[in-house]
């Protein structure tokens, strides 16, 4: 399997917005969440990124904690930086030595409104360069200024493009490259795909949005405030409910909730028969009016027979993405004699967590028996019942 890492320099002082005190631009809040927290949200939860690190200055810890814990159980543990751009993720390169991953992708911290479409088209583009980089278009005329002020000339803006982050290599080659820099005395590279041209390596443009904007300075911030109040006004909730039952059969496992249980029989289904799993995937395609498990993963599908039930709710969380829409939280019941839920409560919320893309914090597990009523209550099966809260573009 091809695996894609994620190194995130989060060590810059930000000395352009505060002048060189108070906190560092990547941990202000933005909407009242730390900037860095935008990148983590959308890089550990792409279905892509197998592993992310963070490059941070260790003055910064506890800032870091309190941006960086909603997706602790997804990210590696942050390495500190150096005092360039280029030192920090060299730093974040070397760390990521023993998950050996065959893709990078290189992000500024300060840079929280990347999307999830603009990792898929670079990791893609890497299937035929050995690097890719997000990246737009001259738009303004350019002007060069002569010393005192007054324009010399004009510069052609044809074929100009202004480099943003995510920049995406095969692993291994941007490693040596960085190290090859700076064992030949090269510090001053602003970008890896600075360094990369340096080092003679093919380097993709794949067009990205302004949206995309780095907060260098208090203007910017305060932009990147307009801009996520304006598409907060235009985001609105949507709600979806799923409910799934399965019977037992002979066997000494269930699959509940993306975690797997000792247990007298298993569940009975075409797939691994995540009772759980099943009823969340529904409620999120309910949420977004997309249909439901059925239609996108037929049982008459061989295909599907045995399959792991979290590629079903991987498939509807992606459903929501293409739309530009959130995961605001889930909230599933497990309705059951046996086995018990409160002992897996917790690595049932991570799981789901992790295949979603959210905190766990935003995800609800409960369980209740039938008090020996019904199917239920006689130990034949399992139901589950979800909702999801989704915001979705007006
Ligand atoms: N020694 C450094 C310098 C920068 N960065 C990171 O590189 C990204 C882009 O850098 P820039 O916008 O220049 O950030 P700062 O260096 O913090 O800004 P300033 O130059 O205003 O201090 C940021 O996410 C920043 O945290 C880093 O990890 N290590
Ligand atoms: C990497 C970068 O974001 C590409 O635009 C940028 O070069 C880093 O910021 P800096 O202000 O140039 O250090």
């Amino acid at each position: 399997m091809v695996t894609t890492a994620a190194v995130i320099v989060a060590a810059g002082r930000g000395t352009r917005v505060k002048g060189g005190s108070g906190t560092p631009k990547q941990y202000l809040p933005l909407g009242g969440t730390p900037v860095l927290a935008y990148s983590l949200r959308t890089l550990t939860g792409h279905p892509r990124v197998n592993t992310a690190v963070v490059v941070y200055n260790p003055e910064d810890a506890e800032f870091y904690q309190a941006a960086a814990a909603p997706f602790e159980g997804r990210l590696r543990p942050p390495v500190p930086g150096g005092a360039t751009r280029q030192a920090s993720v060299l730093a974040g390169l070397e760390a990521l030595g023993s998950a050996s991953p065959d893709r990078v992708l290189i992000h500024d911290a300060a840079r929280p409104f990347l999307t999830a479409e603009l990792v898929d088209d670079l990791v893609a583009a890497l299937d035929t360069s050995a690097g890719a980089i997000a990246a737009e278009p001259v738009s303004d005329t350019l002007k060069q200024a002569a010393a005192d002020g007054t324009i010399s000339r004009t510069v052609d803006r044809a074929g100009l493009w202004r480099a943003q982050t995510p920049q995406a290599f095969r692993y291994d080659v941007i490693l040596e490259a960085h190290r090859r820099a700076i064992a030949e005395g090269r510090s001053d590279f602003t970008d890896d795909a600075g360094l990369a041209e340096w080092a003679g390596l093919p380097v993709k443009l794949v067009a990205s949005s302004a949206r995309n904007m780095k907060l260098t300075t208090a203007d910017d911030i305060e932009l990147a405030e307009r801009l996520l109040a304006r598409a907060a006004a235009l985001l609105e909730p949507r709600n979806g409910t799923g409910f799934d039952v399965h019977r037992f059969a002979a066997g000494d496992h269930v699959w509940l909730c993306g975690v797997k249980i000792a247990h007298t029989h298993r569940l009975e289904g075409h797939s691994d028969a995540d009772v759980g799993l099943h009823a969340l995937t529904d409620a999120i395609l309910g949420a977004i009016g997309d249909g439901d498990i059925g239609q996108h993963f037929p049982p008459s599908d061989p295909q599907w027979r045995g399959a792991a039930s979290r590629i079903f709710l991987a498939d509807a969380a992606a459903r929501v993405r293409k739309l530009n829409g959130r995961i605001v939280n889930v909230d599933v019941t497990l309705l059951c004699e046996a086995p018990k839920i409160g002992p897996h409560r917790e690595a049932m919320r991570d799981a789901i967590g992790g295949i979603l893309g959210i905190g766990a914090e935003r995800v609800g597990i409960k369980a209740t028996t039938m008090e020996g009523l019904g199917f239920i209550g006689r130990g034949e099966g399992i139901a589950a019942m979800a909702s999801a809260t989704v915001l979705l573009p007006a």
